[in-house]
């Protein structure tokens, strides 16, 4: 039987050399390194030859470490060895002239630039990876927060759930006059879910969630003056139809929002729900802010009328001031709490798909 060569390609990291030897079905295989730093080869096998006893050896520009990894596989050898020191080489052998059986690996080679960054990725993958974990091992209260707001959701989910089918239901069937009368038949539930939800204010304030202070508290009081103070204190503006508009806007984010919200506590996600959660504010958002305005507008004359909640004054200066007033200025409020909240909303949206296109590059 002659004694042959094989191809042999290879490629290297900062710490290691991989060899590919292109030998199939190989038998006998014999890889050992000499103590002058040169690997030894000699297999039987399948190779550009047929079958036949192929070996070789080389001699390593640097020093290499004694253990040598090895697998064997139907169609080629994949051998490892690691460096004496983490350190780039030149090229592979002591003697400058290339053997002629050796050739790039150009299906794993890279130059030492990519290597390094290679190595940098890996890198911070694992320190990515250890402040994950330690994180979540320093929490001892993780699982108990996380119980304790898929709770909130999933008792806020079902609450507007139930306003809005009402809502929906009350529609069909009695078309437009159902308008007149969704204070008077939701509000208790809608009570309960808004005072619930100064929860969302204190949640952030304590570390729960990643929301801002502000955006939440913009929000909840915004929402709160409309059903305390405008449709909760004034008879008169309860069977009026913006209530319907304002209800049904509210409600028909939050039946998306909080599902979206209890899923991520349990680390899940589904791509139509979050497309819908960082969608839909588009034009609901300034949709209820202006449902919301129309609803102030309209309170105005009353608290004129009422002088409910008006500042008296002393005799000198005149009766009081009307509580309308201060709604003027709520209503320039609501739209910088629109414009403020709007642009969070975006930036939301812009972190979360922006976010999710480098994951899958
Ligand atoms: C004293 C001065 C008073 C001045 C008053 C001024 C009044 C201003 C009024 C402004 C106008 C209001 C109009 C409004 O009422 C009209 C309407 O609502 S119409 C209907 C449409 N509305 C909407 O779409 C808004 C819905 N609301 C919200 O989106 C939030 O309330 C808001 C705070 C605006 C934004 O939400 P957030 O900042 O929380 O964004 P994310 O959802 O991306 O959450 C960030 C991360 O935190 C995690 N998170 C948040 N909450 C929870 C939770 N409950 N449970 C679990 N996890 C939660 C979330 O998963 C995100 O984590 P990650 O980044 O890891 O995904």
């Amino acid at each position: 039987m002659q004694i042959l060569t094989p191809h042999v390609y290879w490629a290297q990291r900062h710490g290691e050399i991989f060899l590919r030897v292109e030998l199939s079905d190989t038998k006998n295989l014999d890889i050992s390194l000499q103590e002058n730093n040169t690997l030894q080869f000699r297999a039987q096998g399948h190779g550009a030859k047929g079958d036949n006893e192929y070996k070789f050896s080389l001699e390593f520009l640097e020093p290499v470490r004694p253990e040598i990894n090895h697998k064997s596989t139907q169609r080629q050898v994949d051998i490892k060895i690691k460096k004496q020191e983490e350190r780039w080489w030149d090229r592979l052998t002591l003697q400058e002239k290339k053997p002629l059986f050796l050739a790039p690996d150009f299906d794993r080679w890279l130059d030492e630039s990519d290597a390094e960054m290679e190595l940098q990725a890996k890198e911070e993958e694992k320190i990515n990876k250890i402040s994950v974990e330690s994180r979540v091992r320093k929490d001892p209260y993780l699982g108990l927060k996380k119980g304790y707001l898929f709770m909130y959701n999933l008792v806020q989910f079902l609450g507007f759930s139930w306003i809005f089918v009402n809502m929906t239901v009350r529609l069909f069937i009695l078309g437009q006059d159902s308008f007149y009368d969704t204070f008077h038949t939701t509000a208790d539930m809608m009570y309960f879910c808004q005072m619930m939800a100064v929860l969302e204010v204190i949640n952030p304030l304590l570390g729960l969630v990643k929301t801002g202070f502000l955006p939440a508290m913009l929000q909840v009081t915004g929402r709160n003056v409309i059903l305390f103070v405008i449709f909760g204190s004034l008879e008169e503006m309860q069977n009026k139809s913006v209530v319907f508009f304002v209800f049904y806007l509210w409600s028909t984010i939050e039946i998306f929002r909080y599902p979206f919200y209890m899923l991520a506590c349990i680390s899940t996600e589904w791509k139509l729900l979050t497309w819908l959660r960082y969608s839909l504010w588009i034009p609901l958002y300034p949709l209820g802010t202006v449902a919301e305005a129309v609803a102030v507008i309209q309170s105005l004359p009353i608290f004129d009328e009422t002088r409910l909640f008006s500042l008296r004054l002393p005799a000198p200066l005149g009766h009081s001031i009307s509580f309308s007033y201060t709604l003027q200025l709520y209503l320039v409020l609501m739209f910088l709490g629109l414009f403020f909240n709007f642009r969070h909303l975006y930036k939301q949206r812009r972190r979360r798909y922006r976010s999710r296109k480098r994951k899958v590059h």
